[in-house]
């Protein structure tokens, strides 16, 4: 990403050497030698990025940045600063400053900071299209995927969006993204400009299904005073999104795989039979092979629906994305409570990628909404951070990372924890990921069962 960064500095050769080296990365890059320059630069043109030296003769940089910050709210500012001049520059950062860089002869520090700062940047402008419509809210490149499991699913998204009008099955845990991914197909593909109708099975009584989803004619029964068009019809030219189909009850099973196999259908008291043509998107966080086992999903609509399937991995097991969803979560919170949130602390990021949402992304959104209202700065801290994600401090962190083969990161504090501890926390997070199975937990940690077993009860006794 190019951006236009405006470099103010007394020091001739400083900012010289600044505006020099900014410019071989490509960005448009201007030079000014006092903070009245710069604001009267700014009142002609905002820049994305704004340097500006801290200790300057006639407007210092604390009463430029007090000036220009209302001139160009959405800049972002980096104070520049000499070593030991770092308070000012913290003062700086209570005014609404983004970041500071200490000035050092090879300006080493700059790269870091500017790359930071034009992440957030290209952050912004994502979501303030995201924001203008629909399309780019749900624009492929919307899907934070930068763990490999979503960068899979990301590109089979791409394959899938484009063949208008295969069934689609989303399969996943509760909040890891099944219905956002439904839209993003819809908005990627050929059926875009048609409708989106999203239904939820449980949210509608087994016995309204039926006319909910097929539409009634006047006088199908009692209390049928005029016609109605069900959710089918509706969705004519789109898609049909059916979230919770897994508890769909069997005798809406069998009428849905008809609709499925004759693309027609009837609206109930009706004789003519109706085209529609739609995509239908299934989702559920059911097991429905083993509801097909247990005779509870019927198995010809299962194959029916298990065409192009995507399995959404829980946030646990893509620590890679949770740090990308929570800036943007920030930035969406940020616009609705009117703070300006952008950073978040090491110690604070660290455990937000430690901790194993249960309730996946849905659950980090509320932790970042629930955090944006306890803070006041522009840093989100620890402090914010609920409970049972701060209680873990001091103990061992062990965390999946998931490529073509599965990685196992252990973070435990020298001289905190023992070695029966990280020992415990080891098999703890291999038991989580084996879903409590213990034969195959034993089996990843090259243990029998009966040793693993032992392991445990020792734990149990301490
Ligand atoms: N890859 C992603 N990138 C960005 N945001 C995402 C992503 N996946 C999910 N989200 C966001 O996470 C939240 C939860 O997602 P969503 O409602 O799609 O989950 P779900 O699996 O359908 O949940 P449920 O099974 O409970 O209905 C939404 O606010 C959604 O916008």
């Amino acid at each position: 990403m190019q951006i236009t960064i405006f470099v103010t500095d007394d020091e001739p050769a400083i900012r010289s050497a600044i505006v020099k080296r900014l410019s071989r990365k490509k960005h448009r890059v201007v030079g000014y030698e006092s903070g009245d320059a710069l604001l009267a630069a700014v009142e002609h043109e905002i820049p994305d990025l704004i340097l500006l030296d801290l200790k300057m003769p006639g407007l210092s940089g604390l009463d430029t940045l007090k000036k220009v910050r209302p001139l160009a709210p959405q800049a972002l500012i980096i104070m520049l600063t000499a070593y030991g001049t770092v308070q000012g520059a913290v003062e700086a950062m209570k005014l609404g400053a983004y970041d500071f860089l200490i000035k050092t002869v090879d300006l080493d520090g700059i790269e870091p900071v500017l790359a930071r700062a034009i992440d957030l940047l290209g952050l912004r402008l994502r979501l303030e299209e995201e924001g203008r419509d629909q399309d780019s809210q749900y624009a492929l490149s919307n899907l934070e995927a930068n763990s490999p499991l979503m960068q899979q699913i990301l590109a089979q998204a791409r394959d899938v969006a484009s063949s208008a009008r295969s069934t689609v099955l989303l399969l996943g845990e509760t909040g890891t993204g099944k219905e956002f991914l439904a839209r993003v197909l819809h908005h990627n593909g050929a059926r875009a400009r048609g409708p989106f109708i999203g239904v939820n099975c449980t949210a509608i009584p087994k016995d309204l299904f039926e006319s909910e989803l097929f539409g009634f004619e006047r006088g199908a029964f009692t209390g049928a005073s005029q016609r109605k068009i069900g959710l089918l019809e509706k969705s004519e030219g789109g898609t049909l999104f059916l979230d919770e189909i897994g508890d769909l009850d069997l005798a809406m099973q069998g009428k849905l795989l008809r609709v499925l196999q004759e693309r027609s259908f009837r609206r109930l008291g009706g004789t003519d039979d109706i085209g529609v043509d739609f995509r239908l998107i299934a989702a559920t966080n059911r097991d429905l092979k083993k509801a097909v086992a247990s005779g509870l999903f019927r198995e010809d609509l299962f194959f029916r629906l298990n065409v192009m399937t995507f399995e959404l991995p829980p946030l646990r097991k893509r620590v890679e994305d949770i740090l990308p969803l929570c800036r943007r979560a920030l930035f969406r919170y940020g616009k609705e409570f009117g703070k300006d949130v952008m950073e978040i602390e090491p110690d604070a990021a660290a455990m937000l990628q430690q901790y194993a949402y249960p309730g996946n992304i849905r659950e980090l959104e509320n932790i970042i909404e629930r955090a944006m209202i306890f803070c006041q700065g522009q840093m989100l801290t620890a402090d914010h951070l609920p409970a049972e994600l701060r209680n873990r401090v001091g103990q061992t962190a062990v965390t999946v990372v998931q490529g073509e083969e599965q990685l196992l990161r252990v973070e435990a504090k020298l001289g905190k924890q023992s070695l029966a501890d990280i020992e415990q926390a080891i098999i703890q997070e291999v038991l989580r990921l084996s879903d409590y199975n213990k034969t195959a937990a034993a089996k990843h940690l090259g243990l029998t069962r009966f040793a693993l077993d032992r392991r445990l009860r020792k734990a149990e006794d301490e």
